[in-house]
């Protein structure tokens, strides 16, 4: 599990760690795991494929950010490489770190002086703000981060990427774009979250032995081995009602695909059963002979474990009571698509089963009330504010998919592909997710799971791909996260 918190409790952590160890400690840790990187990533990708002989530029911010760099640099100066710090605030440097940096040959430029230096760097290092950072970047700094990119030079962001807001992923105004971001003692938001995650490229940490000092994750993402540990396995005594039942109530006379798609995944989550209710029945069986179909309304299609309702459903009279009546039920509901337009704000509220909630931005936006864009650019708060107003675990889809619990830290999902941007790929989301809340896991798990291996499903498909395959895919991502089981 990856763990990420926001800046003011990196602060007090940073600042209890910082009485029990000799000053100057933490920055002499950050700084040598920095140059350590920068040194890999020169060998990998310098035009002179190591340190001796490349040129490397700092760009060097007034605060500690700047300070981590300049020592950086010194490090790689001292091992032949020609470094150039370009100082946007002379008088406010970090004074150690600079008289380091002097120390072991480097140069200083203003920025003015700086572009066509940039221009010819093997490696870029970004330390004009880090934690510290207020908004996005002022002009100047704003100018050189303009010419690294141009440039299409390699940079390594000092922490975080300059101008994007640690705490909450969100970007105000410039901020610089990093082919790999090296940062300290702990994950911050906005290497995990988009728009910011956008502008971190890979990521590192480096441990300053913080560890000790952080509280419960604000933030946290899955990887395999989590989600390896969460996935349902048959046992011995199962049978298909004990893997669990799961009830698709999805799909219209005029959508039956979605109907289909979603079938498509919760044949693919776990569940020992599916079970259709709807007019796309036929839709369903001529390509998965294995569902149960049922024509009738939900509450007479026999006991299911969990149900997703909404893709494709339409917005008809029989489409509102087949919500409300899923709604009813005292198991898990998924509410998915037009299910998210159709059901009543209290029925959801009063559930005392658990309830997943799985909008995209623009169906967010309408259930807050608020502007699609808005949701886009502060995603982390509009989701917490969703899984509060509804008492409900809220998926939020999209470039960064999100699920929020009321009393929990919620979580990133780290896999996916701008590629799953393709009609029908949620309908086979909330299928996926639907099984596996059938199989047992909670809301939470469930959902962060099923974006899982959605999000991988989607990297592994050939592209480009319609939606349909991301279910075939799910074997293959099942057995990569769990090679004892699966394909
Ligand atoms: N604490 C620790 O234990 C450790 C901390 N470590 C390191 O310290 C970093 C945090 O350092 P920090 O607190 O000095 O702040 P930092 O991010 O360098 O920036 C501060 C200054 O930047 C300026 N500024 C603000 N916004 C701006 C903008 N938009 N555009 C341009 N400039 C802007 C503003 O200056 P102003 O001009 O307003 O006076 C402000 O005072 C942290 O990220 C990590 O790298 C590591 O060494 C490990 C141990
Ligand atoms: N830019 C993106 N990057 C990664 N994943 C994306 C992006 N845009 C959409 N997705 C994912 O694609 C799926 C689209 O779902 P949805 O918007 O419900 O589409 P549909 O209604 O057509 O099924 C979601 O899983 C979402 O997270
Ligand atoms: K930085």
């Amino acid at each position: 599990m990856r763990h990420a918190y926001t800046v003011e409790t990196v602060r007090k952590a940073e600042h209890t760690l910082m009485t029990r160890v000799p000053p100057g400690t933490l920055m002499q840790r950050a700084a040598a795991g920095l140059a350590a990187a920068c040194a890999d990533l020169l060998g990998r990708t310098g035009r002179r494929r190591g340190i001796y002989g490349s040129r490397v530029v700092a760009l060097v911010g007034s605060g500690d950010n700047g300070g981590d760099t300049l020592y950086a640099t010194a490090r790689l100066a001292r091992r032949g490489a020609g470094a150039t710090a370009v100082l946007l605030a002379p008088e406010k440097t970090h004074p150690g770190g600079l008289a380091a940096f002097r120390r072991a040959g480097g140069r200083t430029v203003t920025p003015a002086d700086a572009p066509p230096l940039i221009a010819r760097a093997d490696l870029v290092l970004d330390g004009i703000v880090g934690i510290g950072g207020k908004g996005g970047l002022r002009p100047e700094a704003a100018g050189l981060a303009r010419a690294a990119y141009e440039a299409r030079v390699a940079v390594v962001a000092v922490d975080l990427p300059s101008g994007v807001d640690a705490s909450t992923g969100e970007v105000h105004g410039d901020a610089v774009r990093a082919d790999a971001t090296i940062t300290f003692g702990t994950y911050k938001p906005c290497q995990l979250i988009d728009p910011a995650a956008e502008h971190t490229g890979a990521l590192r940490l480096i441990d300053i032995g913080l560890g000790p000092y952080l509280p419960d994750p604000e933030l946290e993402a899955l990887q395999h081995a989590d989600v390896a540990a969460l996935l349902p396995t048959p046992v011995g005594e199962s049978d298909k009602y004990r893997r669990g039942v799961v009830g698709v109530v999805a799909g219209s006379e005029r959508y039956p695909g979605a109907a289909v798609l979603a079938v498509g995944g919760a044949l693919r989550g776990g569940a020992g059963a599916v079970r259709y209710v709807g007019p796309a029945a036929d839709a369903v069986i001529a390509r998965y002979p294995e569902t149960l179909v049922s024509a009738g309304p939900p509450s007479k299609a026999g006991r299911v474990q969990a149900w997703v309702v909404g893709p494709g459903l339409g917005d008809d009279a029989r489409g509102r009571q087949a919500v409300a009546e899923v709604l009813a039920s005292d198991v898990p509901v998924l509410v998915d698509a037009d299910g998210l337009r159709l059901a009543d704000r209290r029925a959801i509220r009063e559930r005392t089963a658990p309830t997943v909630l799985t909008p995209h931005a623009g169906e967010a936006a309408a259930l807050l009330e608020a502007a699609r864009e808005d949701v886009e650019t502060a995603r982390l708060a509009h989701v917490r504010r969703l899984a509060e107003e509804f008492a409900a675990t809220v998926l939020l889809k999209g470039s960064t998919t999100l699920v929020a619990e009321q009393g929990h830290p919620v979580r990133v999902n780290p896999t996916g592909t701008a590629w799953l941007s393709t009609a029908g790929s949620g309908d086979v989301l909330s299928g996926l997710t639907g099984s596996l809340l059938a199989a047992g896991l909670t809301a939470r798990d469930a959902a962060s799971v099923g974006a899982y291996l959605h999000g991988l499903a989607g990297r592994y498909a050939d592209v480009p791909f319609g939606s349909h395959e991301l279910a075939e895919r799910i074997p293959e991502v099942w057995h990569s996260v769990h090679p004892e089981q699966g394909a």
